[in-house]
């Protein structure tokens, strides 16, 4: 059985002076929903478009199914480009009808196909309008219609959900895991970390132009430092600062939230915690995505 994954390996590209990758590396299984996620100007449009082909990588390669990516694999991608690519004066079922023809579909096939994602997507009512007079959501829609209406095999797309209402939310993410379910690897970029960690089987965090952190949402905030939540009502602020390895992270009532570094003892802190008075709570937990990118991102700017 052929192995249906895109791979991205060690791809680096340079615009003039502005290094924007640096030996990328990563790959999306088929199945498999994943989520690229790093700060503005990171690298995740940059790489996109070079898996696509609309740009040229200046090292390494992209793979598909463990072979380079050709113009003809390239027709298999169903991409949604950051800055939308949408002929504006074209009405909503013709453009879908027209892209779908494109990527080598029959005419009553394709004509199918744009009537069915449109109705999907929820824009079935507009398709006999101007893709610009709809609302900047709705054009999102026909957007993700456009980049499903061929079937294709691989779906990269650039922040998918920037912008929809949560009806709308849920609609592209029942999709996208449906296609997934099918069998496609399925790459999108999100600055919403909150979904990235409901929705996606694995999450790479992009820093500068390289990976610096890749896997499941499990592996990552078990990698990531464990925090105790202490509800002790008559602890003072600074009741846990001297204690070794431990760092205070918040302080908001009567719970203090702490993370626990090398060399910290969870029971010292307990022990500290009781000479206070009593305690209403002690939970360890695990950082949240949001809060392991902040960390990988703080921690790598430090360097
Ligand atoms: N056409 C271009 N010419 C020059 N520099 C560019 C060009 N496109 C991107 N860059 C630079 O390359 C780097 C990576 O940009 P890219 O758009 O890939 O980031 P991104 O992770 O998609 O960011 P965002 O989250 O803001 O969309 C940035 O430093 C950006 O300024």
């Amino acid at each position: 059985m052929t192995d249906r994954r895109l791979e991205i390996d060690a791809i680096s590209k340079r615009y003039g002076e502005t290094v924007a990758l640096r030996e990328m590396t990563f790959d999306v299984r088929a199945g498999e929903l994943f989520g690229f996620v790093g700060s503005n100007g990171a690298g995740k449009t940059t790489t996109m478009r070079i898996a696509l082909g609309v740009l040229a990588a200046d090292a390494g390669s992209v793979r598909w199914a463990g072979q380079p990516v050709t113009l003809e694999t390239r027709r298999l991608i169903g991409y949604m480009p950051e800055e939308r690519g949408l002929y504006p004066k074209m009405k909503v079922g013709e453009q879908l009808t027209y892209l779908a023809r494109l990527h080598g579909l029959p005419a009553a096939t394709a004509r199918r196909s744009a009537d069915a994602w449109a109705e999907r997507l929820g824009v079935a009512g507009r398709r006999d309008d101007e893709v610009q007079k709809l609302s900047l959501g709705n054009q999102q829609r026909v957007q993700l219609a456009a980049a499903l209406v061929h079937d294709p095999e691989i779906l990269v797309l650039d922040e998918p959900f920037s912008g929809l209402d949560p009806v709308a939310v849920d609609v592209m993410s029942e999709v996208l895991r449906e296609k997934a379910a099918q069998g496609v690897p399925v790459v999108f970029s999100s600055h919403q970390l909150d979904l990235v960690q409901r929705l996606c089987d694995r999450v790479g965090i992009v820093r500068a132009g390289r990976m610096v952190a890749c896997g499941t949402v499990d592996e990552l905030r078990a990698g990531g430092s464990v925090r105790l939540v202490v509800d002790a009502p008559q602890a003072p602020p600074g009741w846990a600062d001297a204690l070794p390895g431990v760092r205070r992270l918040e302080h908001t009532g009567t719970r203090t939230e702490l993370e626990l570094g090398d060399g910290a003892d969870d029971q010292a802190v307990l022990r500290a915690a009781l000479t206070t008075g009593p305690v209403h709570e002690f939970a360890r937990r695990r950082p949240s995505l949001t809060e392991l990118f902040r960390s990988v991102v703080t921690e790598e700017a430090a360097k």
